[in-house]
């Protein structure tokens, strides 16, 4: 049975506690309240996850659920070279959704609040005919003019990605397809990339202390986040196919498969950017130090704003074709 009561319900899952002192009203008003820092400038964005479109029952636990929707929201502020603080979530639920699920949801979003120590301050809880909604808005803060934006890069910059590219695509096919019979832990590390995100908040806060750089969070796909960094920055990016860094995992599946899930298949939430070759040097040094993967994967040039994949001697452009809601079609076109 779906919930009982809409304002039982919002008592159940309030936070015990919270995290950041600036907060002076939380749940419970008709508005939160909170103090910004001195020296900061706050950044707020915010994420949907859709029943069908983002997730089905058999490709997430209601825990899985709740915990993403968090994460996807951390990246965005990650990317920005910032530090989450509070989050509202607005949830539109469908009767046949039982309660014992929608409390799976809100612990799986406790976790990853607890773990980016991130506190819940309001939200909103209606219901709707048919597929579970759920919206994440999340407020952040950043050292005054710090922030790291699309529009950075410069020619001469290296286009550098944290951690690995492809995994959560992987994941999703393996949940999707039943193929590839996969050793068990290669399997779980895939399904758990997809359903369990990690963003790069320390990483962003690294990248936040050079002088400048271009950065995104992967949510669409390399492919479609640097044609976004190449148009608000009028530049072109060429990234080399045999740089792409590809967990081990992912290697055991077939060839042209890692490379699709690498380039379009989008969600691994990593981070991909430009900084000058001085400033990369330096950003390896502290993400090595900090355990963070962090991968040169191609250059920046003058140039009318466009993407490019180099394997050997051969140069394809990149069309922004990862991930679309509207369109769905070959990332691949000739220059
Ligand atoms: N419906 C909307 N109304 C107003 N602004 C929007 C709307 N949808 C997106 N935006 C804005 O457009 C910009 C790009 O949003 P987009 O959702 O593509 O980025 P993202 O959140 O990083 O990517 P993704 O949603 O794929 O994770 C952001 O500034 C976002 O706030
Ligand atoms: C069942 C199922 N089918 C397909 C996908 C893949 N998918 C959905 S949205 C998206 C881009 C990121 O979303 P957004 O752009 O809204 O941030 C991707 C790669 C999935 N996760 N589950
Ligand atoms: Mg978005
Ligand atoms: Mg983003
Ligand atoms: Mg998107």
């Amino acid at each position: 049975m779906s919930i009982q009561d809409e304002f039982e319900f919002i008592r159940s899952i309030r936070p015990a506690h919270y995290f950041h002192e600036g907060l002076v009203v939380g749940i419970g008003d008709d508005a939160a309240v909170y103090t910004p820092n001195k020296g900061f400038q706050q950044i707020v964005c915010t994420d949907t996850m859709v029943e069908g479109v983002h997730f089905l029952r058999k490709t997430m636990e209601p825990f899985d659920i709740g915990f993403k929707c968090l994460a996807v929201n951390i990246s965005d502020i990650a990317a920005m070279g910032g530090i989450p603080k509070y989050f509202l979530v607005s949830i539109a639920i469908p009767s046949r959704w039982h309660e014992k699920d929608l409390q799976s949801i809100y612990k799986g979003m406790a976790d990853a609040a607890e773990k980016y120590k991130v506190d819940l301050i309001g939200g909103d809880t209606v219901s709707i005919a048919d597929h579970l909604v759920i919206t994440v808005t999340l407020i952040g803060e950043v050292e005054r003019g710090k922030a790291q934006l699309r529009s950075s890069a410069r020619p001469g910059d290296v286009v550098f990605v944290t951690g690995t590219l492809g995994d959560s695509a992987a994941g999703l096919h393996l949940l999707l397809n039943d193929e590839f019979n996969l050793p068990e832990d290669d399997y779980q590390y895939l399904v758990s990339r997809h359903r369990r995100p990690k963003p790069q908040v320390k990483a962003g806060r690294i990248i936040s202390e050079v002088d400048r750089a271009s950065l995104n969070d992967i949510s669409d796909g390399i492919a479609s986040e640097l044609n976004e960094i190449a148009d608000m920055s009028n530049v072109q990016i060429v990234v080399h196919k045999d740089l792409l860094p590809l967990s081990d995992s992912i290697q055991l599946l077939p060839l042209e498969k890692q490379f699709e899930w690498a380039i379009t298949g989008g969600e691994d939430f990593e981070l991909v950017g430009t900084t000058s070759k001085h400033s990369f040097e330096v950003l390896k040094k502290k993400c090595e130090q900090e355990g963070i993967r962090i991968t040169k994967i191609g250059e920046v040039f003058e140039g009318s704003p466009s993407v490019y994949l180099q394997e050997k001697n051969i140069r394809k452009r990149l069309l922004s074709k990862g991930y679309n809601h509207f369109k769905k079609g070959d990332s691949f076109g000739s220059i």
